[in-house]
């Protein structure tokens, strides 16, 4: 069944009898591909029915269909003639875990942060409609981003399509998750709306006069905008769109891929902003999948039958360290509180939410809303903790500054995944986080070199508060170099390492796995080069950096972030302003987006890895030693 589909719309040869079988030869394609690159898979599993009667209702690539997320697109990768692109899933090179316009005409958007879907979407109607264009929009969003205030925003927008007749879809596919339970208002209220037994009921009639009426839902939904009477509010769901202006449909089942391919036809009749919900399993059609969606929404390659990881992680790692820290910090300090946004497994603050439920928040996707609700606990005098990941921390930088910098609020970030992630590519590589970090006043900025010092930064940054602090720190495990020679932190000093002649190397934070390489292949050269650990982003150690002027014909910095505002423009600044008649070379990331891959063949490519960095050394030094 899926070797007949090569191209976009093939799946509309497929006979109707054989959907059921095309959707289970899916699943295998998929169980059988991501359990080898690694890659997101619960969402997936769960979208193929949907994604199946989508295809079946659209035309690719004139109709335009936008993923929130863009991690549940892999169906939609497979029924547009992808299948060969798995073997290179997420790999350099190969094919993007998300949509990517570059990579398919059949991509409508790239994605990768979460709520953008409904907003990009009504970009593309209005514009269709200001052309004079017919191609259907859909956008498809879980519940989970669904707790994104993006969402809100262009619903709220998305509403005045009514009066001119135009045209958008929303796809609202919720499986109760996010990438952990989903949480809030909006997931209590979609959970009463699939669930409650009078309108359980209710459903099932719905359902069959939603099919007999020759327009889907167009006589009811024009009876249920006139009548708001508390019966219909009882039991008729979606009833916050449909005041809204949004005309509601569902909730139905969304394996079904008759059903739902009868009410797209429906819907796509309608000449109005449109919400179908329908209700979906997360993993659906693979056990392991199914009893734990969390540990499978984001996967390393495993082993089908067991469901076991092939490889077990590494050491302890960066997160782990930060949530030990804080949740041990808790214990002797009540006034600790952490908070986060929608990643309690990713930040590792599930620890924390183990030992201090009552001080534990996850607000949803909301990073805007985490920063500026822990501004306001911090007002109150608590100590809040939000550990987001650096790509997703950029949503927040207004409530950084606005709510937070102004301030001079104590709260501690944690910008955990900071530098190169690798296989999520361009949305989530955390390469601005110094750039949009340093620019706040009243922030302290600091990148640990290796485990010791990030558990001592956290440490300081919530016993001696004087402001806010972000420490940031890289995915995957955490690096022990030179814990043993650690030195008690000060604020704003960094040290040296390996004190040299004529080359001052200075590695920002992770990079020193680089740094000390770089610093070993010089020596064997016959250098001897300075090494020093800085420690502080914001306020930078101006006495140490002026201090290697005298003895380093070149210093270079180094770190895994864009050079635009980055840490090594703001070392040289300070070494310009105290004329330094040296050699100055910044090495980290030009003016980019960086792809997926691995991180070490990253770091090849952007010149961030020893070898590439020693030759650059060796040719800026000129002469031999
Ligand atoms: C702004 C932002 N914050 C956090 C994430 C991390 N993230 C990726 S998928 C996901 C959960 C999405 O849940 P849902 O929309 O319900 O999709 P599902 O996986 O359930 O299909 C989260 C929090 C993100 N991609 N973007
Ligand atoms: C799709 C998404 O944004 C998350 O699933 C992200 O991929 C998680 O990244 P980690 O694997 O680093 O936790
Ligand atoms: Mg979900």
């Amino acid at each position: 069944m899926l070797e007949q589909i090569k191209h976009p719309n093939d799946i509309k040869s497929i006979n109707p009898k054989d959907y059921r079988l095309l959707a289970k030869e899916i699943r295998k394609f998929l169980l059988l591909n991501v359990s080898r690159t690694g890659g997101h898979l619960a969402s997936n599993l769960g979208a193929v029915e949907l994604t199946m009667a989508l295809h079946l209702t659209m035309d690719f690539p004139k109709d335009q269909l936008v993923f929130d997320v863009g991690h549940q697109s892999y169906v939609h990768k497979i029924l547009t003639g992808r299948m060969e692109g798995f073997k290179s899933l997420r790999q350099y090179g190969g094919m993007s875990g998300f949509p990517k316009r570059t990579e398919s005409d059949c991509d409508a958007f790239h994605s990768g942060h979460s709520s953008t879907s409904i907003g990009v979407a009504l970009g593309l109607a209005q514009a269709r409609d200001l052309k004079g264009t017919d191609e259907t929009i859909v956008a498809v969003l879980g519940d989970g981003a669904l707790s994104g205030g993006m969402a809100y925003e262009a619903l709220n927008n998305m509403a005045r399509l009514r009066e001119k007749k135009q045209k958008l879809i929303v796809v609202l596919n919720d499986n109760k998750m996010s990438i952990s339970e989903n949480v809030g208002g909006m997931s209590g209220y979609l959970n009463r709306v699939r669930s409650k037994k009078e309108y359980v009921d209710f459903k099932g009639n719905i359902e069959k006069s939603l099919m007999q009426i020759p327009l889907v839902g167009e006589p009811i939904a024009k009876g249920l905008k006139k009548s708001k009477d508390s019966i219909k509010q009882l039991f008729v769901p979606g009833m916050m769109f449909e005041d809204m202006g949004i005309t509601y449909i569902g909730p139905i089942d969304g394996h079904n891929v008759p059903l739902l391919v009868e009410t797209f036809e429906r819907a796509k009749k309608l000449d109005e902003p449109i919400i179908l919900h329908v209700v979906t399993k997360k993993g659906k059609g693979y056990k392991f999948a199914e009893q734990d969606p969390s540990r499978f929404h984001g996967v390393n390659p495993f082993n089908v039958r067991t469901g076991k990881a092939l490889k077990s992680g590494g050491g302890l790692s960066y997160t782990d360290i930060f949530s030990e820290t804080v949740t041990a910090l808790a214990q002797e300090d009540p006034e600790i509180v952490a908070v986060t946004a929608a990643m309690p497994e990713g930040t590792g603050l599930s620890k924390f939410r183990e030992r201090f439920p009552e001080r534990f928040f996850d607000v949803g996707i909301a990073e805007q809303h985490a920063v500026a609700f822990c501004a306001g606990m911090a007002a109150k005098g608590l100590k809040p903790v939000a550990a987001v990941y650096s790509t997703f921390l950029q949503r927040a930088y207004d409530q950084l500054l606005h709510d937070v910098g102004i301030g001079r609020l104590n709260m501690l970030i944690g910008v955990d995944r900071s530098g190169l992630v690798g296989a999520d590519g361009e949305t989530h590589q955390g390469i601005f986080d110094v750039t949009y970090l340093s620019s706040i006043p009243n922030f302290t900025v600091m990148a640990p070199i290796n485990g010791k010092e990030l558990k001592e930064m956290v440490t300081c940054a919530l016993k001696e508060f004087d402001g806010p602090v972000a420490v940031k720190y890289s995915r995957g495990s955490a690096s022990n170099l030179f814990e043993e020679q650690y030195t008690p932190l000060k604020k704003g000093k960094g040290c040296i390492l390996k004190q040299g002649l004529d080359i001052a190397l200075i590695p920002l934070g992770n990079m020193m796995e680089e740094g000390i390489l770089v610093y070993e292949e010089l020596i064997k050269d016959g250098y001897t080069p300075t090494l020093v650990n800085p420690r502080f982003v914001k306020p930078l150690d101006e006495e140490l950096i002026c201090s290697l002027m005298d003895r380093h014909r070149l210093i270079v910095t180094m770190e895994e972030g864009v050079l635009n505002g980055g840490f090594g423009q703001q070392v040289t600044q300070i070494l310009t302003e105290h004329d330094y008649k040296g050699r100055i070379r910044n090495i980290g990331i030009d003016d980019r987006f960086v792809e997926h891959g691995s991180v070490g063949e990253l770091r090849k490519m952007l010149g961030l890895d020893s070898a590439s960095m020693t030759h650059k050394i060796k040719e800026w030094i000129g002469d031999k030693a």
